[in-house]
């Protein structure tokens, strides 16, 4: 089965280090921390095609793509515009470029920015037509208006990580999930560690290396925690559910990140277009799923198009020889992958009648995931289908690769990758 009409390949990226929340790179905004990125890339290869996405809503302005083009200095004949969907926004940019790619676009350079650390505070709808009307009319009273303003006025667009339509944060949410699937503190924290340890041990043994731009404010990933440990994950308190009894921490979710990511999508054209060395493998296919949340929750969508994804192509979980499953949560992950193990799930939930026999756990995240690594909203899918594609450039000719992000709203993108 061949989803695009010719082959698509992804090649590995560029990020930035991922800093933490109001740290080193806080005084950027999605553009400013996108512009190195973009302009270290295209001194690499000048794209046909750019497409970049940020989550957190901006007031100053729409299109992305074009602004962090341009801003960069960038050739101005290069068609550039934007991709969102939420946590899977670089996915779903990938995806709109591979779709794309072809007639005179054989590259495309893809991704997404997001610093969490500066969500915009505007106007209530109702204040901003009052003094945007007054601005026509009276501009010394509008600006009285303006000096008058009290908090009742204003409006947090992005409220906490929070559904815009439940209120509730991803964490409350991700919380009533992990009840569902009986997904334990200890379990969360195990997998939390596992993260910490080998994202630390990825940093060392110089796996990000090439595929991190050291910035002038940041060097490296600044939420790897080389000293967290079994006992100082459990000794933290629920994060999310302030009953005291929820199993979210700080630890095992993923933290407030700001960053930037990018990668490659290429026909066979633009592939020979890159420096030789530069690791790529084949796009064969995607899949977007999206649940209704009150059913399956919030963050389960990928355990639905997983299996979709993988019967379309004959394909066990046993035959996947590499899973980078974005962690929101520790809790999500090991919720998404019970979905996919219990007897039963697949065909009745999934729709997907076909034995996927025992699933891989060995194989999931060997360089860490978005807990210990950071999840900067908008470069995560990015940096998931970079990392996967270096990972895979060492696995033998054929191997596969699922990437998977779940996203707000109850989506979730899922990515088949084949080493060449
Ligand atoms: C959006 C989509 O479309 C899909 C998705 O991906 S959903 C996920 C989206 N992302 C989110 O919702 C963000 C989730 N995370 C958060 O909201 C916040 O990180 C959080 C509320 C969980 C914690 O926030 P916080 O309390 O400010 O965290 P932080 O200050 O870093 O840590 C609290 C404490 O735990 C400690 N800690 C954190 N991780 C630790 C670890 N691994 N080991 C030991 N200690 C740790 C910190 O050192 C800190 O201790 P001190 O108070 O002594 O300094």
């Amino acid at each position: 089965m061949q989803r695009y009409a010719r082959k698509i390949f992804v090649a590995s990226g560029l990020r930035t280090p991922f800093g933490r929340g109001g740290g080193a790179l806080a005084d950027h905004d999605a553009i400013s921390l996108s512009v190195p990125l973009a302009r270290a890339m295209a001194d690499i290869a000048r794209p046909d095609l750019f497409v970049w996405g940020t989550v957190i809503p901006s007031l100053g302005w729409s299109n992305i793509g074009r602004e962090v083009w341009l801003d960069a200095g960038l050739d101005p004949t290069v068609p550039a515009f934007s991709a969102v969907l939420a946590c899977s926004t670089s996915m779903v940019a990938a995806f709109a470029a591979a779709g794309m790619l072809g007639g005179s676009a054989d590259l495309a350079l893809v991704g997404g920015a997001e610093v969490m650390s500066n969500p915009p505070i505007g106007l209530k709808l109702d204040v901003s037509k009052r003094i945007t009307k007054l601005f026509r009319t009276d501009p010394p009273a509008a600006i009285a208006a303006l000096q008058a303003l009290t908090a009742d006025d204003l409006t947090l667009p992005v409220k906490g990580w929070a559904n815009r339509i439940t209120g509730r944060t991803m964490g409350d949410h991700m919380e009533e999930t992990a009840q569902a699937w009986g997904i334990t503190r200890e379990a969360q924290d195990e997998w939390a560690l596992k993260s910490h340890q080998r994202a630390v041990a990825g940093w060392e043994r110089g796996f990000f290396d090439d595929l991190v731009i050291p910035l002038p404010e940041l060097a490296r990933d600044a939420n790897p925690r080389a000293d967290t440990s079994a006992e100082k994950l459990a000794a933290l308190p629920p994060a999310f559910d302030k009953s005291g009894k929820g199993s979210l921490t700080a630890g095992n979710s993923s933290p407030i990140t700001d960053g930037a990511a990018a990668l490659w999508v290429a026909t066979e054209a633009g592939l020979s277009r890159l420096p030789a060395g530069t690791p790529f493998a084949e796009l064969v296919d995607q899949e977007i799923a999206a649940v209704d949340h009150h059913v399956d929750g919030l963050l389960m969508a990928p355990s639905f198009a997983i299996p979709r994804l993988l019967a379309r192509h004959g394909l066990r979980y046993e035959d996947v020889a590499l899973w980078e499953i974005h962690e929101a949560f520790a809790a999500q992950l090991l919720a998404n992958v019970a979905a996919l193990e219990k007897p039963g799930w697949t065909k009745d939930r999934a729709g997907v009648d076909f034995d996927f026999g025992p699933f891989p756990w060995d194989r999931v995240n060997p360089n860490g995931g978005s807990v210990a690594i950071g999840h900067p909203f908008a470069a995560t899918g990015a940096r998931d289908l970079s990392q996967a594609v270096k990972e895979l450039s060492a696995l033998p000719s054929g191997s596969w690769a699922i990437v998977s992000v779940c996203a707000d709203g109850g989506h979730g993108t899922v990515a088949l990758l084949r080493a060449p």
